[in-house]
């Protein structure tokens, strides 16, 4: 079925759940919400202790009976409860009492390319702790896409590539339609996990998550390859803070196979293109959004492994939300969209 952008020109509102953030725009104000989607729970009461980054900051530091919970996981939602009383509390309270004066809030959520049923069910139901009674679906990819600035609409091909914290999607793009896509579950999560399993095994060495930036940058800088970088962390053993220095080329090694994933789907999706289409990419080249597309170096990565030029988008982490509020206040020319459900 398809959907066209007057249905999307009546939602007042668009929220991305992430595995990683929930962002939320609101028509002609822009991104109201960008926050971790974290809850901190008290297990004794079950009562809600805070959300957002808040919650990000309690993480790994509470007592047993507070527990920081995700309740979505690869742009699915886990644990419909606990995702609207997140929700519910991320968004401002001025915003949402606007919100049930209005006797008929639309709202569109974009979900990811391959959402199942019992996804998109999900996510209906949480928009609904907004107020939510109609809710427009719209595959991840083309509001990347839109996002980006892509011209989906024209009869040529664009690639994206949404490179979000539990997943990568990968599409090609024409005429407002996806021509082939890929999900595939290796996000920049995976790639922090290979970091840290690596640090773990072989220099018996816990990071905390604030030591992987650094590392990121010194990993993928051409020009410290094969040299050593200093990482602070806690001995496993002892439990005792101490700084080794680790071989950046060994740590690229432990991120190939996370990194691999993502080459693979990029090369199943052009293998499904037809040839005319794959010719424009030539061209055009590769556009990277999502959060993980600001891992330094991975657009080289990718170019190099690909032979197409690769573009990281402006904010990538943001575009998908962006995307979809574009489309909301009519910044597109119409155009077919390819949406999930109606
Ligand atoms: N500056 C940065 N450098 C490297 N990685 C980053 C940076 N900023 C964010 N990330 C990574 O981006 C990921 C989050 O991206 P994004 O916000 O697109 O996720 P999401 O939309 O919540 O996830 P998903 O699409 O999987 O549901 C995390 O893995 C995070 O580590």
């Amino acid at each position: 079925m398809t959907l066209c952008l007057d249905q999307l020109n009546r939602c007042t509102v668009a929220v991305d759940l992430g595995a990683a953030r929930t962002r939320v725009y609101l028509k002609d104000t822009g991104l109201v919400v960008d926050e971790p989607s974290l809850a901190a729970v008290n297990t004794r009461t079950g009562s809600l202790i805070a959300v957002g980054e808040m919650a990000g900051g309690m993480a790994g530091r509470t007592p047993g009976h507070i527990r920081v919970v995700r309740p979505i996981s690869g742009g699915t939602v886990v644990d419909i409860d606990m995702a609207q009383r997140m929700l519910r509390f991320l968004v401002d309270d001025k915003i949402r009492r606007a919100w049930r004066r209005k006797p008929m809030l639309r709202a569109a959520v974009c979900l990811p390319h391959d959402a199942e049923p019992i996804a998109q069910r999900a996510a209906v139901e949480v928009l609904g702790a907004l107020g939510a009674r109609k809710v427009e679906m719209v595959d991840t990819l083309i509001a990347a896409a839109v996002g980006c600035g892509l011209p989906v609409e024209q009869p040529e091909a664009t690639m994206i590539v949404v490179c979000g914290a539990a997943s990568t999607q990968v599409a090609v793009l024409s005429l407002g339609s996806i021509v082939a896509a890929e999900k595939v579950q290796v996000g920049g999560d995976a790639i922090d996990y290979a970091v840290v399993q690596h640090l773990r095994s072989e220099h018996e060495l816990m990071l905390a998550s604030k030591g992987l930036h650094p590392l990121h940058l010194a990993l993928f800088d051409p020009m410290r390859i094969g040299t050593e970088t200093e990482v602070r962390g806690r001995d496993v053993a002892t439990g005792l803070s101490r700084t080794v220095l680790v071989n950046t080329a060994h740590v690229r090694e432990a991120i190939h196979t996370p990194l691999t994933g993502v080459l693979d789907a990029i090369g199943r999706v052009l293998r499904e293109c037809p040839p005319d289409l794959v010719a424009d990419l030539a061209d055009r080249g590769v556009m990277l959004a999502g959060g993980s597309a600001m891992l330094p170096g991975l657009d080289t990565m990718i170019e190099q492994a690909t032979g197409m030029v690769v573009r990281v988008a402006d904010n990538p982490d943001t575009c998908s939300v962006v995307g979809l509020g574009a489309m909301m206040e009519g910044r597109i020319r119409p155009m077919k969209l390819d949406p999930m459900v109606s």
